[in-house]
């Protein structure tokens, strides 16, 4: 099946001439890993290497992806083809030209698009959706991937990624494309007419929203210094653009500065990785700044550095997250703005203590599975009801969202939020590290950690499946001489508890364990959906943050040991 895939691709008249050369260069298992298998949709989307192959991102598998999305589209009758789709894109390699052929593709099937002139975040094209009533949305990035990544990101008409529900009718028709090669995206004039390019109106608009949501505007700004990357991404001009307009100081590190596909200044682009924060660090020492600001390239994620009692210390996902949950729901208490039955989301791997806090200010914590896309799913779903109220939405993957204006993770609006939060808690002589602890000291000592396997192609997919299949065999009731109390299984939907097994409603299917133990911490795990990594997620409460610190350790040993 390799080599018939194989040979196909190396001889279609239609194959873009500069995957012709790979090809042929390919060694065996560089051929099996592009074409075992098609690529596929995971936790956002499609996602993949660059390069010729089935089961990579390139010029014939986008168009095979759009015209499915067209298929589906047309389905829905004219009306959702007038609507039509906007378009975004990032600075990775081939993003502005996929973008484009993303739109010819749909033109020609009479379908509407609005493309972005340049690069712009996602949750600027989330937004763009909206702004124009659009039936969907398609963004090109690969988000926080390494450079050799790119991806296609997929939405509805309400500005969130497709749910399983919905991407499962695109992927249907997807799947109908037996040729991909043989689509093109030559249009005809009157097709071209169907593309408008977008750009200076929508930033407006979407500054304007993004400015909207700061809380005390009043706050005094001369209090603290940020230094501010982008990571050569698209957060460059909306970052800089807002922070000038609410009067903050910040200083950008120019070097990362330009739109670059190779990211040429940073070790990586990622947030979640220390070497992010690499020459943040060096500006903040010489700037002698309070706060360090790491977006993601498609300005999805936020990264955070404090600096406390002289040193710069990087905050997870899951602390950043408490932070803008502790200083978001105590103002809205405070100012009496706090709506009726306020709901705040975050997913089966985040944290506890973000749960914590928001019941501290009598709103409630639903919880989804990972992927942003099931929260804004939630959003849309209480927009209609009116039984609940949106008051913040955080992964453990250094994505939030404050207001829904968006149905994305907002990393333009969580640099906003963050550094008027460190500027109200300097007024009172706190950093945000202070905020942190104050939480712990109240709520309890929790360090939450992850660790990942990086297993890539066939092989590394297979040995993913496996150790979770492991896993769910063996009856696993302590680790590291913890009894486990609880265990739940998103795959087959269980919940065993005290020796009685019952079942695990209200998620889609997912291949993910989750252990509680005795202590009260938990461990999950499940294979990442954007990266070929398995990852493990630790939750581990302690006496004292040192106490948490000495379980992490042991937990996460008594893991590799377990799945070695
Ligand atoms: O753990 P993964 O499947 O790789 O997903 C990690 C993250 O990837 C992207 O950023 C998604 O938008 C997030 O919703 C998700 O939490």
């Amino acid at each position: 099946m390799v080599n018939e895939a194989y040979e196909r691709w190396l001889n279609h008249p239609n194959l873009d001439p500069s995957y012709k050369e790979v090809l042929e260069h390919m060694t065996e298992k560089e051929k099996n890993d592009a074409f075992y298998t098609t690529i596929e949709f995971g936790t956002a989307g499609m996602r993949g290497l660059l390069g010729p192959g089935t089961n990579r991102i390139n010029l014939h598998t986008i168009r095979k992806a759009n015209e499915g999305f067209a298929a589906y589209i047309e389905a829905q009758g004219e009306e959702a083809k007038q609507r039509g789709v906007a378009i975004g894109y990032d600075n990775r390699h081939m993003s502005p030209e996929f973008a484009m052929d993303s739109a010819r593709v749909l033109a020609k099937h009479g379908i509407r698009s609005y493309v972005f002139e340049s690069l712009r975040p996602t949750p600027e094209l989330s937004f763009a959706v909206r702004y124009f009533h659009c039936f969907g949305g398609i963004m090109v990035t690969a988000s926080h991937n390494p450079k050799e990544y790119n991806g296609y990101k997929l939405y509805d008409e309400k500005g969130c990624q497709l749910v399983p529900a919905l991407a499962q009718q695109v992927i249907d028709r997807v799947n109908a494309v037996k040729d991909e090669l043989a689509i093109t995206a030559d249009v005809s004039a009157e097709e071209e007419k169907l593309i408008t390019v977008i750009g200076k109106e929508v930033d407006e608009e979407y500054y304007k929203n993004v400015l909207s949501i700061q809380l005390n505007p009043d706050v005094d700004k001369d209090l603290i210094k940020i230094i501010f990357t982008p990571e050569h991404g698209t957060a460059n001009i909306p970052v800089k653009e807002v922070y000038t307009r609410a009067g903050y100081h910040f200083v950008a590190v120019e070097e990362q500065c330009t739109p670059d596909p190779d990211f040429s200044n940073t070790p990586t682009p990622n947030p979640e990785e220390p070497g992010s924060y690499e020459l943040a660090l060096e500006y903040a020492k010489r700037e002698d700044a309070d706060i360090i600001l790491v977006c993601d390239p498609d300005a999805d994620r936020m990264g955070v550095g404090v600096k406390h009692e002289g040193e710069y210390k990087l905050l997870t996902g899951n602390q950043s997250g408490s932070v803008l949950i502790e200083y978001i729901l105590s103002q809205l208490s405070e100012k009496g703005q706090m709506p009726p039955h306020p709901v705040m989301f975050n997913t089966v791997v985040t944290s506890d203590l973000g749960e914590k806090i928001a019941n501290k200010y009598g709103v409630e914590c639903e919880k989804t599975l990972t992927g942003f896309k099931f929260i804004g799913e939630k959003v849309a779903k209480y927009e209609v009801s009116g039984e609940k109220n949106y008051v913040f939405g955080y992964e453990e993957s250094y994505g939030s969202l404050i207001k829904p204006f968006v149905r994305d993770k907002d990393a333009p609006q969580a640099c906003l939020m963050l550094a008027e939060a460190a500027c109200y808690y300097k007024a009172q002589g706190k950093t945000l590290v202070d905020v942190l602890y104050a939480l712990y000291e109240e709520l309890g000592y929790y360090e939450e950690s992850q660790t990942s396997l990086k297993l890539e192609g066939q092989e590394g997919a297979m040995r993913i499946k496996q150790i979770l299949s492991d896993l769910r065999a063996s009856d696993v009731t302590e680790i590291a001489g913890e009894a486990v109390v609880r265990f739940e299984d998103y795959k087959e939907c269980i919940i065993k508890e005290k020796d009685a097994v019952r079942e695990l409603t209200g998620f889609t299917k997912s291949d993910v364990l989750k252990y509680y133990l005795a202590d009260g911490s938990w461990i999950a795990i499940r294979p990442s959906g954007t990266e070929p990594k398995c990852k493990f997620y630790y939750c581990v409460k302690g006496t004292s943050l040192a106490d948490a610190h000495e379980k992490t350790l042991a937990y996460q040993k008594a893991m590799a040991e377990m799945t070695k």
